[in-house]
């Protein structure tokens, strides 16, 4: 069993407790209630790279990273750097997260919103809707192609955006075949959790160019933004420097600088 199959045996188990709680036309009629998404698409094509900055408390790679008692104060932070999206990890067991986060941080920032998690079913689409996401979080890796094409459909369908995470080429054909429109290269391997910087220089010329691309994981400060940008990137994620750093507003500042640097070409 890899890692990744342990996480998502885990968000099963925890997925049906919420179910056996929650019918799917309750969370619905609450998401419905919900105002529209914002679209996070005008800043990704705009000028400079754009960062998505997380709240991430612990992962299965390192364990404890931060203790976050106020995850709205901490995105607040973010936003005020300069953040274009605040990524939240929902995933309780591994990485410390809820939806009580994302619901939190949604209420202190006007910034789009991403619900970070391992998403297997059509309910966790509603719930980030209901908590108040913009984005969504979904693995190739994780899904069988008709499971991403439907779950593709259907967050669009609903207002959010979806992150389309990859780790390689044939995993980024399938992406796009799927319909993504932004497309996420995590340069962690979910299987062994070691992360190659040199994945998204690998994997990006794949991606079509009118997509948006993201570069995700193993961000150590503004040199790795500057060098994802020049391989192709229009967005960069980042979670573990800016958890565990001392000022959150200031490093994103540094990351948003970097990535508006005038030597880095815009793709859009
Ligand atoms: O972070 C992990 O250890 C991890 C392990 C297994 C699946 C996902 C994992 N992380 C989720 C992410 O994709 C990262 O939180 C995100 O890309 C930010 O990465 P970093 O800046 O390296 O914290």
């Amino acid at each position: 069993m890899t890692v990744l199959d342990d996480i998502l045996a885990g968000v099963r188990e925890d997925l049906a407790e919420r179910q056996a709680l929650v019918s799917l036309d309750d969370l619905k009629l609450e998401a419905q209630r919900k105002p529209d998404a914002k679209d996070p698409m005008p800043v990704f094509r705009g000028d400079g790279i754009a960062i998505i900055a997380e709240v991430k408390r612990s992962s299965p790679s390192k364990g404890a990273l931060a203790d976050i008692d106020d995850p709205a104060a901490l995105a607040s932070e973010y936003a005020e750097g300069g953040a274009a999206a605040i990524s939240v990890l929902t995933e309780k067991r591994r990485f410390g997260g809820s939806l009580d986060d994302l619901r939190a941080v949604r209420g202190r920032v006007d910034v789009p919103v991403l619900r970070k998690d391992f998403v297997v079913s059509s309910y966790q689409l509603w719930e980030a809707r209901a908590a108040g996401a913009d984005m969504i979080l979904l693995i190739v890796a994780a899904l069988e192609q008709e499971a991403l094409v439907s779950l593709i459909e259907r967050a669009t369908s609903i207002g959010l955006t979806p992150l389309v995470e990859v780790h390689d080429e044939e995993e980024t054909l399938r992406a796009v075949d799927a319909g993504a429109q932004v497309i996420g290269v995590n340069n962690r391997n979910l299987k062994t959790l070691e992360v190659d910087r040199s994945t998204f220089a690998r994997v990006a010329p794949v991606i079509p160019t009118n997509l948006i691309r993201v570069a995700e994981s193993g961000v150590r400060g503004p040199h790795d933004v500057i060098e994802f940008a020049r391989a192709g990137a229009d967005v960069v994620l980042v979670g573990e420097t800016l958890v565990t750093g001392r000022d959150p507003r200031a490093s994103v500042a540094d990351l948003v600088a970097a990535g508006s640097h005038p030597a880095i070409q815009q793709r859009h």
